[in-house]
């Protein structure tokens, strides 16, 4: 077997974090489609690798508040959801995120904003104590209060 060269390590996107799931049976109700809460996790899960990717290391970082979640459009069995979060607004330990929640049409290849809402997480250094973030890249703050088409995932 050839050996192959060792492959680079480039840094992870700052800040922002982009999410593809495909939607089953077992995600979805009686109407064929997606529960809130499947689709709650994974704004969660987005928003989470998003404020790490902020935060940076030096401990863990938890979720303080949900808010402002609206679903304003049905996901459908076989749907893929794609989700992209970004953090808006930061404090001293909190970082405010947004995650816009687009239902794919496998079929006909059309995205829809499906989903809305904003989340707060808390960096937490290794004691468990809140820990201070750094600041938001210029433009973040203001780019990112509306849906970002061009960046869906
Ligand atoms: C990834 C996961 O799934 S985690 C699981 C779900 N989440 C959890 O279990 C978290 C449980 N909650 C906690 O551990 C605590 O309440 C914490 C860490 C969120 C806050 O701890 P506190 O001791 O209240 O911290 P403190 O009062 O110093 O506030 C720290 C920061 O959090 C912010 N904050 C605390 N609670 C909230 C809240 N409910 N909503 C918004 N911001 C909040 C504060 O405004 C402050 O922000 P700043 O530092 O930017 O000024």
């Amino acid at each position: 077997m050839t050996d192959l060269p060792a492959l680079p390590t480039t840094p992870a996107p700052r800040s922002r974090a982009r999410m593809l799931e495909l939607v089953f049976p077992k995600d979805t109700n009686y109407l064929g489609t997606a529960f809130g809460g499947f689709v709650l996790s994974l704004m969660d899960k987005a928003a989470s690798v998003a404020a790490v990717r902020h935060a940076g290391t030096g401990g863990a970082v938890v979720t303080a508040r949900m808010d402002g979640v609206d679903f304003h459009t049905p996901i459908r069995v076989g749907d893929a959801v794609a989700l992209d979060a970004r953090v808006v607004r930061v404090g001293r330990s909190s970082m405010t995120i947004r995650v816009d929640v687009y239902r794919e049409n496998m079929a006909s290849g059309e995205q829809q904003l499906a989903t809305t809402g904003v989340f707060v997480f808390v960096a937490l250094d290794e004691e468990g104590r809140p820990r201070p973030v750094p600041p938001l890249a210029e433009g973040l703050d203001t780019a990112s209060q509306h849906p970002d088409p061009e960046a869906r995932p």
